[in-house]
């Protein structure tokens, strides 16, 4: 055990797969959390200071699996393999241990296998930096070691929370100083607490050294870096480094992300508007789930960090816009692309793999598909004329794919291959000369073995004699147990040796046999030592072009992703927008993207509405809009669909509407509905009052605000007040272009004395006493909530709606003039009791025991936990509120 103690110890935190034989076992404490977390077996063997040791083992052919499995639920994991053969240990004495060394240590942020990660989503590791002197800077670094993108940014503390949101690592590195700094100043997210690890050092001049071994001095300088970013990337590289031991990640070239280039949207309105996933955490009903036809997984990551990361240079989003409409009007040349495109692989993440030394044939093969593919889409866009500015770039790239490393590859690499170059049997027959004749000698042997088959049948007069070869024995004779007592006399035990005896038969072998053995098996060998020097040589060939390969990794992911929104807009009819730096913002016949396809699989249509909250400079700013009308009349659709729709536009893609004109938005706010934030203790309304404050503090000019109902979580007068003075600030003060929904009918008035607020409500029918909901914007002010025509909908008891009938009859005829609650209540004294008692209301569902019913805890990673926490107490409001 000495040698499990010395290496467990350096390896503090992980669970250690400690390799032996054909398992990876795992002792004590590792070994309960691991039989816990997988449901294996908990073992014993032999004791330690008097106490059984406590065991657990995975096999290796399904180690990834389990692997997997604690990834997921937020554990680390140690790789410990056997460095030499069991024999050669036996060699330095009876006693001695063989040798043993950690290979790799697995974490969230640094996954490079396919079976570990999504194909259609990044996987990044981002490390936080802080350096003070008299201010505090920070620094993110982050990157994909399964792509080897990789990024840094220099960050105020308030561009943090928000940068995180966008990039959402799987994991992030921090020293414990930085935590107990950010969260002494609430900077802290609980969101962040699951996927932290804290590491010792992050030091710009421990930094150096490791960028310039990470980064070809001619394409990095580390001295072009802040000190804070310095230290951020230098604690990323050598995170990446201690987990690799020693093979080398191929991170590219730093991009150095200026913070000012993308739209700022906070992690509160990233999930309101659920632009990658739900509020519950599903991809279904996300914008990206209704906008994403990519056809490769590289263009869907791509497409996912574009919608996260929306553009502010106009003439960039342009460039973008000009790009898919040029696909857009040319269907015949998207469908050629798109058809293509399926056919290129995910080469960045192969080349990875080969980088690590963990690839296989698959992984070289992919590179040649991928060049292949490349030369197919550069020829088709090089015939087309016209090519705007990005897609004339993308088609050089493309054309530049090395045709000649495809050609080797394709030569050598058969064309079913399998995924390890461990047992060969990937090159194609006559690739070499020398390969094809220890292959031939292999199958040689085998008429060889049939022939001396045949020979020994005759000679002893056995038709049942048989030549067989299994793994113990290798080859040997088989003869039913009837007939072995005549091989053990003579003369035949001359020739046959006697190895085992079965029930029902009698295995032997001969001398001539054992000598074919070992043709067999040094041809198999010779074959082998072969194939894997091919392997090696064409994985260097490769990687020699890394760069290169890298670069056409991004044009095809590129490509695809513009082909994919020019899709979605030719087939949704989405139309071009008019992106500038304006202040407009005006939305003809805007539609939802999300909800649109929706209403659609219910066989409705959706109805079209306008926005317009152009404004410029001189009128003071952009415009406001206060939107009333009834609970489900369609406020939160209309308030979403505008803010998704910048979104649209400002990633470059077009929009659902009939016409857009958009002066590009530098940050979006949206809050449409707050919940509880139990970790830090702050109750429904205190978290709307302060995400209010952050809109209102950090909202420019230039923003889009989409508020909903603000001020509804406390009593009316305090709510109707900060509703009324959050309007008149960002009226007077911000200037921004905003969206305002609320349930005070009161604030309507403002429009008369604000010269840029105008009112609008969801329009509603009432027939037959029913609602009917229009979803039709139209100007004016709602003239009624028809709350309890909304209640009856929900299915509220009969007696209980005509009762509250009553109340409102009753309120509404006498209260005319009243405001003061004595008076009100004295009106509510003089309510006619119930002439008989209500009806038992109907059991109600109980929905937070049923959602507590679908809750598997075993199941679940610390994340997914307080998620489902959220989830339950959201469900538990709700509840209460209807
Ligand atoms: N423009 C539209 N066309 C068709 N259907 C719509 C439209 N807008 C909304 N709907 C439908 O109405 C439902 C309710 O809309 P929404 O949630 O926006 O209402 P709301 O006024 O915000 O209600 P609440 O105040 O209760 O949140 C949507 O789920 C959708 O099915």
């Amino acid at each position: 055990m000495a040698q499990y103690f010395e290496i467990k110890a350096v390896n503090p935190g992980y669970l250690l797969f400690y390799r032996m034989g054909d398992f990876y076992e795992l002792f004590f404490e590792d070994a309960e959390v691991a039989s816990a977390a997988l449901g294996i077996v908990l073992t014993k063997r032999g004791t330690h200071l008097g106490q059984p040791i406590g065991m657990c083992g995975v096999p290796i052919h399904a180690a990834n699996d389990y692997l997997n499995k604690l990834i997921k639920l937020g554990h680390r994991v140690a790789i410990c393999e056997q460095m030499e053969d069991p024999a050669e240990a036996k060699k330095r004495g009876s006693k001695s241990v063989v040798k043993r060394d950690v290979v790799r240590l697995v974490t969230p942020g640094t996954l490079t296998e396919d079976d570990h990660l999504d194909a259609r989503s990044s996987n990044y590791l981002a490390a936080l930096s802080m350096v003070r002197h008299g201010e505090t800077d920070f620094a993110l670094a982050w990157a994909d070691i399964s792509t080897g993108e990789t990024f840094v940014a220099d960050l105020t503390a308030a561009e943090l929370a928000d940068e995180m949101a966008r990039i959402d690592p799987a994991e992030l590195l921090l020293t414990d100083a930085t935590r107990a700094l950010l969260t002494e100043r609430h900077l802290y997210p609980p969101a962040w607490l699951p996927i932290a690890t804290i590491i010792e050092t992050v030091d710009s001049e421990v930094a150096m050294p490791l960028l310039r071994q990470a980064f070809a001095a001619d394409l990095f300088d580390p001295t072009s870096l802040s000190r804070a970013s310095r230290a951020a990337l230098g604690a990323l590289v050598g995170y990446v480094g201690e987990s690799q031991k020693g093979r080398r990640a191929p991170l590219r070239p730093p991009v150095t992300e200026a913070t000012g280039t993308t739209m700022a949207i906070d992690a509160a309105t990233r999930s309101s508007l659920e632009i990658l996933q739900t509020q519950r955490g599903q991809s279904k009903g996300s914008l990206r789930h209704a906008i994403d036809l990519t056809v490769t997984a590289p263009g869907a990551r791509l497409l996912a960090s574009r919608l996260a990361a929306p553009l502010r240079d106009s003439k960039a989003i342009n460039r973008r816009l000009d790009a898919v409409s040029r696909l857009v009007d040319d269907t015949l040349l998207r469908a050629r692309l798109r058809t293509d495109l399926k056919a290129a692989p995910d080469l960045a993440r192969a080349l990875s793999r080969l980088a690590l030394e963990r690839g296989g044939p698959r992984d070289l093969a992919c590179a040649g598909e991928a060049i292949a593919a490349a030369l197919d889409l550069a020829e088709q866009l090089g015939r087309q004329p016209d090519l705007p500015e990005n897609l004339q770039k993308l088609t050089a790239t493309l054309a530049a794919a090395p045709r000649d490393l495809a050609t080797e590859l394709a030569a050598a690499l058969d064309d079913d291959l399998p995924l390890l170059s461990r047992d060969g049997g990937f090159v194609r027959p006559a690739y070499d000369g020398r390969l094809d004749e220890e292959r031939a000698l292999g199958s040689e042997t085998r008429a060889v073995v049939a022939a001396l088959q045949a020979r020994l049948m005759d000679e002893t007069d056995m038709r049942s004699l048989k030549i067989k070869h299994n793994g113990v024995l290798g080859f040997f004779v088989e003869v039913p147990a009837a007939h072995g007592a005549k091989l053990l006399e003579a003369p035949f035990r001359e020739t046959f040796i006697h190895r085992q005896t079965l029930a029902n038969c009698m295995r032997f072998t001969t001398t001539e046999l054992a000598e074919l053995e070992g043709r067999i098996a040094q041809a198999h060998g010779a074959a082998l030592d072969i194939e894997l020097s091919i392997f090696t040589r064409l994985r260097e060939a490769v990687l020699a072009q890394t760069l290169g390969l890298q670069a056409l990794a991004d044009a095809l992911a590129e490509l695809d992703v513009t082909a994919a929104l020019a899709e979605v807009s030719a087939t949704r009819a989405y139309c071009r927008p008019q992106v500038d730096d304006s202040l407009a913002f005006a939305i003809m016949g805007g539609r939802h993207p999300v909800v649109e396809l929706m209403v659609k699989t219910e066989g409705q249509s959706f109805v079209a509405n306008h926005a317009d909250l152009s404004g410029s400079e001189g009128e003071g700013g952009g415009s406001l809009w206060l939107v009333t009308g009834p609970n489900m009349g369609g406020k939160s659709t209309f308030l979403r669909q505008n803010a998704l729709i910048a979104i649209l536009a400002q990633m470059g893609c077009y929009v659902p509407a009939e016409s857009a004109h958009i002066g590009v938005v530098d940050r979006l706010f949206s809050r449409v509905g707050a919940s509880d934030d139990i970790a830090h203790g702050r109750s429904t309304f205190m978290v709307e009052m302060v995400e209010t404050a952050a809109i209102l503090n950090r909202a420019t000019r230039r923003s889009l605000v989409v508020l909903d109902e603000i001020g509804r979580g406390t009593a009316t007068f305090d709510g109707l007040s900060i509703a009324w003075a959050a309007v008149e600030a960002l009226h007077e003060t911000t200037g921004c272009r905003a969206l305002f929904a609320t349930h005070f009918h009161e604030l309507t008035s403002l429009a008369k004395t604000l010269s840029r607020v105008s009112n609008v409500t969801m329009k509603v029918r009432e027939w037959e006493g029913e609602v009917v909901f229009l979803h039709e914007v139209g100007p004016g002010a709602a003239d009624r909530s028809y709350g309890i025509q909304v209640a009856r909908l929900a299915g509220l008891p009969d007696p209980v709606i005509a009762r509250a009938k009553q109340v409102l009859d009753v309120l509404e005829q006498r209260s005319v003039g009243t405001a003061s609650s004595k008076d009100k209540a004295s009106v509510l004294d003089d309510l006619p009791l119930f002439a008989h008692r209500p009806a038992p209301a109907e059991k109600a569902k109980d929905v937070v025991h049923e959602a507590l019913d679908t809750i598997r805890p075993d199941e679940m990673t610390p994340r997914e936990a307080i998620e489902a926490l959220y989830h339950l107490k959201k469900i538990r409001d709700d509840a209460r509120r209807n």
